[in-house]
């Protein structure tokens, strides 16, 4: 099949480049001429683990081209797949201002009948708003099926989350578009589900603000077990035993972030009150969430009392592992929260330190390992669980440091390790502290 994909970022890529493997003839299209030139050279401009493979084979067997040119790419495609990112406005709404004018390029640029699948995150409705620009702005003779069509990779796996998806939803106006994006995905064995467009777009706010509110939720009853003795990983073990429940996503940590379910939840709350809607359990998920972020922060204070004078250790600065990736990460919150408070920041994550330097505070020192960046602090925070930090000598570490004091905002040091410490306070989320003097 003959597919191209506006847009290169997480999932236009992920998407264009699994696409090709499975056999297909993609052409992916972006408007940045850096990222494309990158591209067509094999260079991944993302860090996703398989991506760089994939990519360099797909360009090597001819699969796979990259193009500024949408005249070039949209040229003798059946299927075009709309990836283009859809931020937050001012107003908490979806921006569809980079959907719009992809809709204008395609009707300016294609030359046959074609289904447009809307792979970007879009309010319930925003097919039927993108359909009529193209037809305002179609030639005649040329027409379109629209479809949408939700990802729910996660960045840090996008490439394996695109291979083995749990569910792949189709929402379509018609039998031949549903058949036709059915045959374009049948190689990668996913369980399909047809719905309307509408039900479609739905499903993937419904999906996001789901998962964000189990994780509020598992940080409000980590909270609470702190408050009250209790074990929080005990208790999510033993609550995502009962399958209605699930285990996934009740880790406790720091709140949420990253480029989507922030936007989702703020988006679909919007959704909610134009339809006079007051959707108090999204909201209260936001509220949980922005307190959480500077929950370490208060930590340190009540432990330290004044943070004027300290050298905090940030360890991690990305959303999560796995990404170089820092929008709305719990980093940005903390380090300007720790900076208001007089302290100094020396911070070290694997690979997110070229992005860190674009978007924090300039006060933010960079150490080039996690080494020196605990060299005579007075505390080390954790803030992304990257493997080479759990897996650091803890024991060495804490040595280096001017009071040996970790707040572990993801619980993910080992307790066996921290124990080995000869003198350690170490102080979790939603379990019990270990203190070794
Ligand atoms: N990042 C993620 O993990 C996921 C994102 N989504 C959704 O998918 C959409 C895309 O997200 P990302 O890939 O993260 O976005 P991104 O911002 O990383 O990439 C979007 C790309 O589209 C390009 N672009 C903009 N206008 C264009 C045009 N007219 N023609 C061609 N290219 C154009 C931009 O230059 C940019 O490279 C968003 O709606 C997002 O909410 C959905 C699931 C996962
Ligand atoms: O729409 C999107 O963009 C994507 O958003 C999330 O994917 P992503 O943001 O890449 O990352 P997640 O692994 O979901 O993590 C999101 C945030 O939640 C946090 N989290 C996750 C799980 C958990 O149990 N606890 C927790 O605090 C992570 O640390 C991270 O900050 C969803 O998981 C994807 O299904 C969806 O496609």
């Amino acid at each position: 099949m003959k597919i191209a994909v506006l847009g290169t970022g997480y999932v236009g890529l992920s998407t264009g480049v699994c696409l090709s493997d499975s056999g297909h003839e993609v052409v992916c299209m972006d408007v940045d001429e850096e990222k494309i030139e990158q591209l067509s050279k094999g260079i991944p401009p993302i860090y996703e683990p398989g991506l760089k493979e994939l990519l360099k084979r797909n360009i090597g067997n001819g699969r796979l081209k990259f193009t500024t040119s949408h005249k070039e790419g949209l040229h003798n495609k059946e299927v075009i797949i709309i990836a283009v990112g859809t931020p937050q406005s001012n107003n908490g709404s979806a921006d569809l201002s980079f959907l719009e004018q992809a809709a204008k390029d395609i009707a300016e640029n294609l030359n046959q009948n074609a289904i447009i699948t809307i792979k970007s995150t879009v309010p319930v409705g925003t097919n039927d708003v993108i359909k009529n620009i193209l037809k305002e702005n179609l030639p005649h003779d040329i027409s379109v099926d629209m479809a949408a069509n939700p990802e729910f990779l996660r960045q840090g796996s996008a490439i394996s989350d695109t291979l083995k998806a749990d569910r792949i939803v189709i929402g379509t106006e018609n039998k031949q578009a549903a058949s036709k994006l059915e045959k374009m995905y049948s190689i990668l064995h996913i369980p399909i589900l047809h719905t309307s467009i509408r039900s479609a777009e739905m499903i993937k706010y419904a999906s996001n603000a789901f998962l964000a509110m189990k994780i509020s939720f598992i940080n409000e009853i980590a909270n609470l077990c702190e408050a009250t003795g209790a074990n929080v990983e005990d208790v999510s073990i033993g609550m995502g035993l009962d399958k209605r429940i699930g285990e996934a996503f009740l880790k406790p940590g720091i709140g949420y972030g990253g480029s989507c379910f922030p936007k989702d939840v703020k988006a679909l709350y919007h959704t909610a009150s134009e339809h006079d809607m007051n959707f108090g359990l999204l909201e209260e998920t936001m509220t949980i969430n922005n307190q959480q972020r500077e929950l370490l922060v208060w930590k340190a204070l009540s432990r330290f009392g004044d943070l004027n004078g300290k050298k905090i250790a940030m360890l991690g600065l990305s959303f999560k592992p796995e990404t170089d990736d820092l929008r709305e990460a719990p980093s940005i919150v903390i380090s300007n929260e720790l900076i208001n408070q007089g302290a100094r920041v020396s911070a070290y994550d694997p690979v997110a330190m070229n992005n860190a330097k674009k978007v924090l505070n300039t006060q933010v020192e960079y150490a080039k390992s996690p080494e020196e960046a605990v060299l005579d602090a007075d505390a080390v925070f954790i803030v992304t669980e990257w493997k080479s930090f759990v897996e650091s000598n803890w024991k060495q570490l804490v040595k280096e440091m001017k009071s040996p004091i970790i707040f572990d905002g993801r619980n993910c040091l080992k307790e066996e390790e921290i124990i080995k410490c000869e003198q350690v306070e170490y102080y979790p989320i939603g379990k019990p502290k270990i203190i070794k003097a």
